[in-house]
């Protein structure tokens, strides 16, 4: 698989060092690569002279890929494909996503959400398809050999029927989110630009028990395998218990984000996203050892990202500090200060600062509530004393003629419920 990385920019330098990233992410090995500053040509996307040096790089280098960062229209990526050496298969931005996105997908959600993806990105090019498969010279070009008006029909149907299996998915994901806060838990996830830590920070901070059916299918999260410099290695999520002092967490790593992406991928990706925008305490993770503008750039996103449906607080977290100064973080941490107050500095691999992370999410998690609950002595009552054990921290447990006092710590959804039980119970002497 050797691929060429091109990208058309409207002004200033194109940066393919993303691109590459991607490219190496889904196993290509990028042997050239080409830029241009322009407006965009509606028939070519490059210029049309920009098109023919590519054709001239792809049989210099043997390459039988060309990879595109931008938005490539039907029209445009049929014309390229002619212009280009046959067989010379062409990706843009998206595409190569989906492709990365459809070798990691070890989950029934995660393929869903890639099919997903895959027939939303199609729809809007099914009517240009068919009618380029109708006056196609090079049969089987883009797979148009028979490509006709009814796929426009069966891609409709095919995403209606994938939204449903994935909301039946999220429904069971919901219920399992609301048994596990009713057990007590407070839900962290892990969100951030891909790449910048979030599951070495897991490993970190979790222990090896798995609460998830899901654990075993993400290599990643292999503790003996060192993590690889590589994007998108998450693809799912995870999540397992977190050891804090006193609160009982249960912590999720999610896919990363990445800018550039279309509102439609975001969305087939919306329910990984869910276990983030349903926490109790987000913790955003960024690369710190990045130039300060990349930084804000990839905060702007994840922000972005989270912005429209997030419900839990934002802590900062950046990550790798192992690879800066001390003076570098300070004027990291001002320069961002507007974006990311009050960030916590760590590094996943060394370790550093991990036990202060530990107490800043106890800290900035939702706060406790202190209850003192006068529990009539019933047939119940020893099993509900037992529970709040479970739930709560308990400071006072003392027993009085037909009743136990409680004075706990917790949860405000553990308290209302120790309430709601207390209150259910019937002392004995009335049965
Ligand atoms: N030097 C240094 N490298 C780190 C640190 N934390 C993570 N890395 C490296 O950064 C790379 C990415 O780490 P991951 O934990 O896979 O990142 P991620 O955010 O889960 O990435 P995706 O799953 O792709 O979104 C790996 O090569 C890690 O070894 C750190 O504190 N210091
Ligand atoms: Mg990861």
């Amino acid at each position: 698989m050797r691929a060429i990385v091109a990208k058309r920019v409207e002004s200033g330098t194109a940066d393919l060092a993303e691109l590459r990233d991607l490219a190496a992410a889904a196993g290509y090995t990028v042997v050239g690569e080409l830029t241009q500053t322009r407006t965009e040509d509606p028939a070519y996307c490059f210029g049309e002279g920009k098109v023919e040096e590519l054709a001239e790089l792809v049989v210099r280098t043997d390459a039988d890929t060309v990879i595109i960062d931008n938005e490539v229209g039907p029209f445009q990526m049929f014309n390229i494909g002619q212009t280009l050496p046959e067989e010379t298969e062409v990706l843009d931005r998206f595409t190569l996503i989906l492709d990365i996105f459809g070798q990691r997908a070890q989950t029934r959600k995660a393929q869903l959400q890639v099919e997903l993806a895959e027939l939303r990105y199609e729809l809007p090019r099914a009517a240009a398809k068919a009618s380029l498969a109708k006056r196609d010279e090079r049969p089987g070009f883009m797979g148009l050999g028979e490509y006709d008006e009814s796929r426009e029909r069966d891609i409709k149907a095919q995403i209606a029927n994938i939204n449903d299996e994935l909301e039946a998915i999220a429904d069971k994901e919901a219920q399992r989110r609301a048994e596990r806060r009713e057990s007590g838990f407070d839900l962290v996830a892990l969100a951030g630009y891909t790449n910048a830590g979030k599951s070495t920070l897991l490993r970190q901070l979790a222990a090896e028990l798995d609460v998830d059916e899901n654990a075993d299918k993400h290599p990643d999260l292999d503790s003996v395998a060192e993590s690889q410099d590589m994007l998108f290695t998450t693809l799912g999520t995870t999540t397992r218990r977190a050891e804090l002092d006193r609160r009982e967490v249960l912590l999720t790593d999610t896919v990363g984000f990445i800018s550039d992406l279309p509102h439609w991928l975001v969305e087939s990706f919306q329910s990984t996203l869910e276990s983030v925008y349903r926490a109790d305490l987000v913790l955003l993770v960024v690369d710190a050892s990045e130039p300060i503008q990349e930084m804000r750039e990839k905060l702007v996103t994840s922000h972005d990202t989270l912005h429209e449906r997030n419900e839990a607080p934002i802590l900062t977290v950046f990550n790798k500090v192992d690879l800066l100064s001390e003076a570098e973080l300070d004027e990291k941490r001002a320069a961002l200060s507007g974006i990311a107050p009050n960030p916590i500095a760590v590094s996943g691999r060394t370790g550093e600062n991990i036990e202060t992370l530990r107490r800043r999410v106890e800290a900035e998690l939702p706060d406790w509530k202190h209850e003192r609950l006068l529990v009539p002595m019933a047939d119940e009552t020893m099993s509900l004393v037992s529970w709040v054990h479970d739930h709560a921290h308990v400071e006072t447990e003392s027993y009085e003629a037909d009743q136990v006092l409680l004075e706990f710590d917790a949860r405000p959804a553990v308290v209302e419920q120790a309430r709601a039980r207390a209150a259910d119970l019937n002392p004995v002497e009335s049965t």
